[in-house]
């Protein structure tokens, strides 16, 4: 079986991890420094262990699910277990933490590899991108692996991984945004709030299911009838610099992710 830890069971580690546990195919270990967070996961069958260096000696692939402003710290506690000939890898999900960062703190020659996911995973609908350095390039097989367990997985370059965090990582809460801001359109035009929320939650359900084999020009137009409700929708919103906008949001979203490696 193989042997996988996870340091931080917060929301993206706590989503893999119980999702790996449910397909019974590893042997898991995961810590967090709150404790109280492991219980859970202890009840699906996982070694919930008290040391990020523990989880780094039981596994033989470690992913490293903590905020980017800690990811420095748990290196250098794992290190110990890093050394080449151990055959060990480790994967960091931080935003904007590059593979460089994590292996100045590690012994020379050791396997890293990033990737970027979305919370999206914790509902088996998730998309990640993967990348490694010359040593962990033998381990990205094993890792997309993993992580079609919860979902779509692509190899992309780091040079991108800034944008793509910005894109797909951060995602789901622009399409949050978008909904919320549908439902309160619907409200204002007078539609009860439930059935608003049932309407939107379905629209965008529908259009992901559609958006898979057409192009978003073709949805566009198969709804837009000329001199129709689209059309006129369409006007208000540029007019307002709607597109503007969500490109305003990515490249603002990229430069932090550029921001958080240190
Ligand atoms: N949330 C998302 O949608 C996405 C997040 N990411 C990336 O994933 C990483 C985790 O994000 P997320 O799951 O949201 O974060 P969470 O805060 O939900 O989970 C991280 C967990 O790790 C704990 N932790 C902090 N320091 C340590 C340590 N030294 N040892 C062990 N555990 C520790 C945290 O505690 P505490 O809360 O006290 O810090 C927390 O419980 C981030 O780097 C983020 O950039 C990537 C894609 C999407
Ligand atoms: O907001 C963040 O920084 C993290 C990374 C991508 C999604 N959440």
């Amino acid at each position: 079986m193989q042997k996988v830890g996870i340091i931080g069971v917060g929301k993206i580690g706590g989503s893999l991890l119980l999702r790996l546990a449910e397909s019974g195919e590893f042997e898991l270990s995961a810590s967090d420094i709150h404790k109280e967070q492991l219980g859970a996961f202890e009840k699906a069958g996982v070694n919930t262990v008290s040391s990020n260096l523990e989880v780094a000696e039981r596994s033989d692939l470690v992913f490293v699910a903590v905020k980017p402003w800690d990811v420095g710290m748990v290196m250098e506690e794992i290190s110990p277990a890093m050394i080449p000939e151990g055959g060990k890898a480790v994967a960091s999900v931080a935003a904007g933490v590059t593979i460089s960062n994590i292996s100045d703190r590690l012994p020379a020659g050791a396997a890293v590899l990033r990737v970027m996911p979305n919370v999206c995973a914790s509902v088996g609908l998730g998309s990640a991108v993967v990348t490694a350095n010359d040593a962990g390039r033998e381990r990205l097989g094993e890792v997309m692996g993993i992580f079609r367990h919860v979902g779509d997985v692509m190899e992309l370059p780091e040079r991108l991984f800034d944008a793509a965090t910005a894109l797909h990582g951060s995602g789901p809460a622009y399409v949050a945004l978008f909904a919320d801001a549908l439902i309160q359109a619907g409200v204002r035009q007078g539609i009860p709030r439930d059935v608003a929320r049932r309407l939107v939650v379905e629209t965008i359900g529908g259009t992901a299911v559609l958006l898979k084999d057409r192009s978003a020009h073709q949805v566009r137009d198969e709804v837009m009838t000329p001199g129709g409700t689209t059309a006129a929708a369409f006007v208000a919103m540029e007019k307002a610099g709607f597109v503007g906008a969500v490109h305003d949001g990515i490249e603002a979203a990229t430069e932090q992710a550029r921001g958080l490696g240190g």
